[in-house]
């Protein structure tokens, strides 16, 4: 495969031949802005720096930060393109295709992709210098006004090829920050976010100073940095952007940890109920949110987008055989997740790890879902919840390939195949949630009085009821229950 191969199926989720048509329409376009700009060179030079041109209306509070906000912006007309180091070619197409379904998450329309055959990325620019110039040439033709590369790109590499393409250049990273950042809905939810987003930024200001606010004073005023007088040179703005930066960081830092605080009561509260937790983990997309929707009923957000869930729910369940559970739905997960993500997520993640039970949801329908059961095992082991016990829930068999299920459950011992959205295997996936909880501790017999029902409704929530009889005198129970619970009853043991 060549650079310029362009990938068929990229815009699958959103009728490519009408958005092909559009983009054919725009090419004609941006080819006619290109003719006039080479015949007059003001004029070239005027398109060059409204290719690069600030975006005004986007809501940040550090309204200072110019280039803070160049980064955050929201992506619109996007050429995808990707290294190609290791393989097959149907990986790197892959690869590109799940770039595009985030792009299009992120609210950006996906013109086309290209990818580079290369031993390792260009350190400069990160496809070849050649290749940059090509990828320009696309860019044009195209009129996009965004370039996104496959992977986390080096501050330098960003803005090199930034000079050749003469339009943004965003990588993963800061892709899948910006669909967080769409995302994100508790307040820990959204300041992990930004903390995450200005770790990002802080090494990427590119400090542009002059040329920046020459575009920002507008025409007129000669001498750089018209309408900018409160502002220095660009040395000195930049640094102190860095320092407002990095103020804010550590602010943000602090609420996190109060923040985090709240929720660890909530969970302790919740280990001390001993009420047993499932924790629902998977790769984006996979029907997390569907799932618990279908085990407990629960009004959960599900969209057809990647990382449509930021925020872990819980909700309350309860097995066929009537002991309560928690049933917590996580954030999901993506393959290269970036490093300073993994750590901001670690909070939610944890939940993971704390859990009695995973529910390995995984797309029956991906073509390769082995590949994504090891991306989500990889951090399930850097959050260290490898000791949890975990069912593999093949989902979509709705959908899915007979064979590629066939082919999963096979290979993975505890697994099975369920529907969220027909509710296919659904009874047996609750049943055997019921058979992997684990078991409360101590069995107990108590002949509970009348005046104590409370602690006979306890015993039938909290733990697991062996036998019940009404008698003159009261309730008479036999059940497994947890210590607490035990104690609770031990005035009244059956003798
Ligand atoms: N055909 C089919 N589609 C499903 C099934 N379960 C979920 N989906 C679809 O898959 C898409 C993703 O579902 P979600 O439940 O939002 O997935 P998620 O894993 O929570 O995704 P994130 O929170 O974004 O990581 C939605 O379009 C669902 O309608 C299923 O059993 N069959
Ligand atoms: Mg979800």
């Amino acid at each position: 495969m060549t650079f310029s191969s362009s990938l068929p199926h990229l815009g699958q989720r959103n009728e490519p031949t009408t958005r092909r048509a559009d983009a054919l329409m725009e090419e004609d376009v941006a080819w006619s802005h290109e003719i006039d700009g080479e015949r007059d060179g003001e004029q070239f030079d005027r398109s060059d720096r409204a290719a690069l041109r600030r975006v005004a209306g986007l809501s940040t509070e550090l309204q200072d930060v110019t280039e803070v906000e160049y980064r955050q912006l929201r992506l619109e007309r996007v050429v995808l393109v990707g290294v190609w180091t290791s393989g097959t070619a149907q990986d790197a197409e892959n690869s590109l295709a799940e770039l595009a379904a985030l792009a299009e998450t992120a609210g950006a329309e996906v013109l086309d992709g290209v990818v580079q055959r290369r031993d390792k990325p260009d350190p400069a620019t990160y496809i070849g210098s050649g290749k940059a110039e090509e990828l320009r040439d696309i860019v044009l033709e195209t009129g996009a006004d965004t370039v996104v590369c496959d992977g986390e790109l080096s501050p330098g590499q960003l803005i090199h090829l930034e000079d050749v393409v003469k339009v943004k250049v965003v990588d993963r990273t800061a892709l899948i920050l910006d669909i967080f950042a769409q995302h994100a809905k508790s307040r820990e939810g959204k300041a992990q976010v930004s903390l995450a987003q200005m770790q990002y930024m802080l090494p990427r200001l590119r400090g542009w100073g002059q040329s920046l606010s020459r575009q920002m004073g507008g025409g007129g005023s000669g001498s750089s940095g018209g309408g900018m007088a409160t502002r220095g040179p660009g040395e000195t703005k930049i640094e102190t952007d860095r320092r407002r930066i990095r103020e804010k960081m550590a602010k943000m830092r602090r609420e996190i940890a109060e923040m985090k605080t709240g929720r660890e009561v909530k969970r302790q509260e919740r280990r001390r109920n001993q009420v047993p937790s499932v924790a629902i983990a998977g790769y984006t997309n996979a029907g997390k949110s569907s799932l618990l929707n279908r085990l407990t009923g629960a009004g959960v957000l599900v969209e057809n987008a990647l990382f449509a869930t930021l925020d872990p729910t819980v909700r309350r369940a309860e097995t066929p055989s009537g002991r309560q559970y928690t049933l917590a739905d996580t954030v999901g997960f993506v393959r290269h997740l970036p490093h300073h993500l993994v750590e901001a997520f670690r909070s939610t993640m944890e939940e993971v790890g704390d859990s009695d039970l995973i529910l390995h949801v995984v797309d029956g329908a991906h073509p390769v879902p082995e590949e994504q059961l090891a991306a989500v095992r990889e951090v399930i082991r850097d959050v260290g919840a490898t000791d949890v016990p975990e069912i593999v829930v093949i989902n979509k068999a709705d959908v899915a390939d007979p064979l590629v299920v066939q082919r999963l459950l096979r290979n993975e011992q505890h697994a099975l195949a369920v529907s969220a959205h027909s509710g296919a295997g659904i009874e047996e996936l609750l049943a055997l949630i019921d058979a992997e909880l684990p078991r409360p501790a101590v069995e107990v017999e108590a002949l509970v009085p009348y005046t104590e029902g409370g602690l006979v409704s306890r015993v039938h929530t909290e733990g697991e009821l062996l036998s019940e009889e009404h008698t003159e005198t009261g309730t008479l129970v036999r059940a497994r229950v947890h210590d607490e619970l035990a104690a609770a009853l031990r005035p009244y043991a059956a003798a």
